[in-house]
């Protein structure tokens, strides 16, 4: 029942803030037309369509204002007046009492909060609609006195996450089914995208292992502080971490009046982002100014702090490569490599005509050149590379779309900070340096050491193999063995020609060298 009011609730916001004409501008069944009729009264049609969505969804709740959330970061689907309109949505919502969070904490350690903290700030420092963060400092065990930052999962979120989940498949079902225009925005695969998303927020022991992982990871490059995990006292629901002590990065005034180098700051920026994504391929997804801060500590002065990892991106080698790759041919304008490398990936269907997509790709960067190299958003251009691509019936890899969305956040922040700041050459090096080891011979080495151990284990299995192979498949072996010598004399021809002309030019080369040398004497 409560479901069936819940989506009566949906129909009606959708209705009253006109989105069936934004979304749905094909869909014109009767029905619709007689709801919209009975609602139509103080309908908020005057607003930009933008606008109108943003307040539906502020209308339906946390969860739906979380998705719009989302929602602003694909670029790729959305006109820009939406996703603009969308970015504005804050995820800020009155904190839940701090009995709750209490009671959550006592429940996770089985202990009650004051053997657990000697003290506790009752009214937390932020909460949004999953979770808040209290202050407190640690009692006992190896890490007593110490102050934490303690985050607390809002209770019982599952299941209202999992019915509003529930409503937005089948909206999204029903838009891709009966609008063509629905079917664009691929509302089926935005929601499952959100699901997943949400999911992977419900659990604060995820969380604290991608932050340990960064941690790790950055450790050596000294331009970035991320809380230590106390591990004792992290939970599905409970996390506790080391407190951070900084200033929020769009506070500029405040940091410039303490001394920071803020056009540091901003390159810095860019080489952590850069660091993450094609040393490590494991970046920090959800780099909005609130989850960064500056640390003015002495030790650290005017590091970068990072918190809130609910959110991380991972890239495979090949996915590295791909965008090394398009990056330097695009920054060459060279177009029909850059649609050579989606052919050769097996993104693009192998029967596309290289010069079709090679002209389709032209026809979205080439404007992009009519302004100075520094200016150009590495974010925007990928943007611009996955639209063209879906053109040609592409699925772009999720996490190379995370990629797309943090890269434009980052830049912003850079640009913020420093708008002289060059982009591109802060990334270069990166591709350069990336490309270089990819192709170079350590790059072999590492493959084969790597590989090492699973060659010591085939190995002693060897003769076994053979001989279990030889008894069954003779036949096979024979053919195999063939084709084998073939290749092998063939070699051998290629081996003979390349010594035998190896031998001409070394004695081409010393016939010369006498000539000269009794020409100089
Ligand atoms: N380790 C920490 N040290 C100091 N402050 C912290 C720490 N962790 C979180 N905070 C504070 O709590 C705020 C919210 O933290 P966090 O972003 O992790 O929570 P969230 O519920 O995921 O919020 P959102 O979804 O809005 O990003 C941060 O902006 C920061 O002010």
């Amino acid at each position: 029942m409560r479901r069936v009011l819940r989506g009566c609730f949906i129909v009606w916001v959708v209705l009253r803030y006109g989105l069936d004409e934004l979304v749905l501008s094909s869909f014109d069944h009767p029905w619709i037309r007689r709801l919209t009729r009975i609602v139509s009264t103080g309908r908020h049609l005057d607003n930009p369509r933008g606008q109108r969505l943003r307040e539906a969804l502020e209308r339906l709740g946390p969860i739906f204002v979380k998705f719009g959330q989302v929602l602003s970061t694909r670029r790729d689907l959305l006109p820009p007046d939406i996703a603009d309109e969308l970015a504005r949505l804050q995820d800020r919502v009155p904190p839940f009492p701090s009995e709750i969070a209490i009671a959550t904490i006592e429940r996770a350690f089985g202990r009650r909060v004051d053997d657990v903290f000697s003290h506790f700030e009752r009214v937390p420092v932020a909460s949004a609609s999953i979770a808040q963060v209290h202050f407190a400092t640690l009692r006992g065990g190896r890490d007593a006195g110490r102050e934490v930052a303690v985050k607390v999962l809002r209770p019982n979120m599952l299941p209202v996450i999992e019915k509003d989940l529930a409503l937005m498949r089948l909206m999204a079902g029903w838009v891709e089914r009966l609008s063509a225009d629905g079917k664009r925005l691929k509302p089926r695969e935005v929601v499952a995208e959100f699901d997943k998303y949400l999911h992977d927020e419900l659990d604060l022991l995820r969380e604290a292992s991608n932050a340990a992982q960064l941690r790790r990871n950055m450790a050596g490059l000294d331009l970035v502080l991320i809380p230590e995990m106390l591990w004792d006292w992290c939970r599905n629901d409970v996390m506790v971490m080391e407190r951070m002590h900084g200033v929020p990065i769009n506070r500029t005034n405040e940091l410039r009046r303490l001394g920071v180098d803020i056009p540091r700051l901003a390159r810095d920026g860019v080489t952590i982002f850069f660091t993450q994504v094609f040393r490590d391929g494991f970046f920090h997804a959800d780099m909005h100014p609130g989850n960064i801060q500056v640390s003015v500590a002495p030790a650290t002065f005017g590091r970068y702090i990072s918190l809130d990892f609910g959110i991380v991106g991972t890239l495979t080698e090949h996915d590295k490569e791909y965008l090394a790759q398009n990056f330097t041919a695009f920054f060459r304008r060279d177009y029909r490599r850059v649609a050579e490398l989606h052919i050769e990936s097996g993104w693009v269907p192998p029967e596309t005509r290289v010069d079709e997509l090679e002209s389709a790709i032209r026809a979205v960067c080439e404007p992009y050149f009519d302004r100075p190299l520094k200016e150009i958003s590495l974010g925007m251009v990928l943007m611009r590379l996955f639209q063209t691509s879906r053109r040609f019936q592409v699925e772009i890899q999720p996490q190379l779309v995370l990629l797309q969305k943090t890269l434009l956040n980052i830049e912003g922040l850079g640009r913020e900070l420093d708008p002289e700041l060059d982009l591109w050459a802060t990334a270069k090096p990166f591709l350069e340096k990336w490309m270089l080891e990819q192709l170079g011979p350590q790059k072999l080495l590492a493959q084969l050491k790597a590989e090492a151990p699973q060659y010591a284990k085939l190995l002693p299995a060897l003769p076994r193999l053979l001989h279990d192979y030889l008894r069954h498949r003779p036949h096979e072996l024979r053919k195999e063995l063939d084709v084998l010598l073939a290749e092998q004399r063939r070699t051998n021809r290629l081996l003979q020609g390349i010594i035998y002309g190896g031998i001409g030019f070394a004695l081409g080369l010393i016939v010369t060298q006498v000539l000269l040398r009794v020409r100089l004497w």
